[in-house]
């Protein structure tokens, strides 16, 4: 890994689920806990050394790089706090489903950089996706320092139109829930055919967590290799003709994100 370009000061606000995976990541990675504050409204410690508060200070260090991390319906208020401690030294980090850069930027008018991330959970193991985005007025430098703090969490993609964040978002921020759910929907159809749930359940991940490890590794697609698992004539193209009959898993899966991304296009009318 190349060196990490830590923030001076690092203000989480928020770190329930997703940006406790994040932070969770930088302190293995090497983070200085005493450069970390987080504020949460229950003041639950989160790691050694991280101080934790239930109301925000009078002021923020110099170069604090704030994470926004509580939920996106609760932007208003924290803006009301927020946005006063702000200054030009101050980069944003959002990680708000559904809440566009202009907003943001409605509310926070001071900082010198305001940058939408999309992470998703697997970020807790470095083996995350964080889709990144800012707009032309960010000076390369913030962008910069976002793509190191960014990477050590797995892989970073900046995307250069932001209209596709809502898509981003329902493919690999939403996407880890939704192969939980195949996972556990493996096991429950083994488990219909007759195998012990338990059994099932060990064999369906360990399944999925071996096939993923090797599509990663692999010079062929995913759907090269499905072929290669498919014996002529066997039993394996018998079940892909269920899967592949009328494109039945590619529009469920196309059902399936593009609710999602309405979702997050309602969200962003709602304000
Ligand atoms: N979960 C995901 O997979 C995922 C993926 C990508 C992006 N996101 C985004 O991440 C954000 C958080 O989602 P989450 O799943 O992590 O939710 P969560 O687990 O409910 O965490 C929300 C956090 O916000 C804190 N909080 C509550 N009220 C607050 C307030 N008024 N001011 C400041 N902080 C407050 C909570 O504090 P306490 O800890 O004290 O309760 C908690 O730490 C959302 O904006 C979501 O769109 C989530
Ligand atoms: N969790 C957030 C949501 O459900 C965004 C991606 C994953 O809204």
């Amino acid at each position: 890994m190349t060196d990490i370009f830590w923030p001076d000061h690092l203000f989480l606000v928020g770190c329930g689920n997703m940006a406790g995976q994040m932070l969770a990541r930088w302190l293995d990675c090497g983070l200085d806990p005493a450069r970390v504050t987080v504020l949460r409204p229950s003041g639950k410690p989160v790691a050694d050394g991280v101080r934790v508060v239930t109301g925000y200070p009078v002021a923020l260090p110099a170069d604090t790089t704030v994470l926004l991390g509580m939920k996106p319906y609760q932007i208003a208020d924290v803006a009301a706090s927020l946005a006063p401690l702000c200054g030009e030294d101050t980069d944003i980090v959002s990680i708000l489903a559904g809440t566009p850069l202009a907003g943001l930027r409605a509310y926070f008018p001071a900082p010198r950089a305001l940058i939408r991330a999309m992470p998703n959970l697997p970020v807790g193991i470095g083996q995350g996706v964080t889709a990144l985005y800012t707009d032309a007025a960010v000076p390369v430098q913030a962008r910069e320092a976002a793509t190191s703090l960014i990477s050590p969490l797995g892989l970073v993609e900046w995307i250069a139109d932001e209209a596709r964040f809502n898509e981003i978002t329902a493919l690999s921020g939403c996407g880890p829930a939704f192969l939980f759910r195949f996972i556990d929907a493996l096991a429950r159809a083994g488990e219909a055919l007759g195998l012990p749930a338990d059994q099932a359940a060990r064999m369906a991940l360990a399944t999925v967590e071996g096939a993923a490890s090797m599509a990663a590794r692999a010079s062929d697609s995913p759907g090269a290799l499905a072929d290669r698992v498919a014996s002529p004539g066997g039993m394996t193209r018998q079940g892909l003709n269920v899967l592949d009959a009328d494109d039945r898993l590619l529009k469920l899966l196309t059902d399936t994100l593009s609710a999602a991304r309405d979702r997050g296009e309602e969200m962003a009318r709602e304000g």
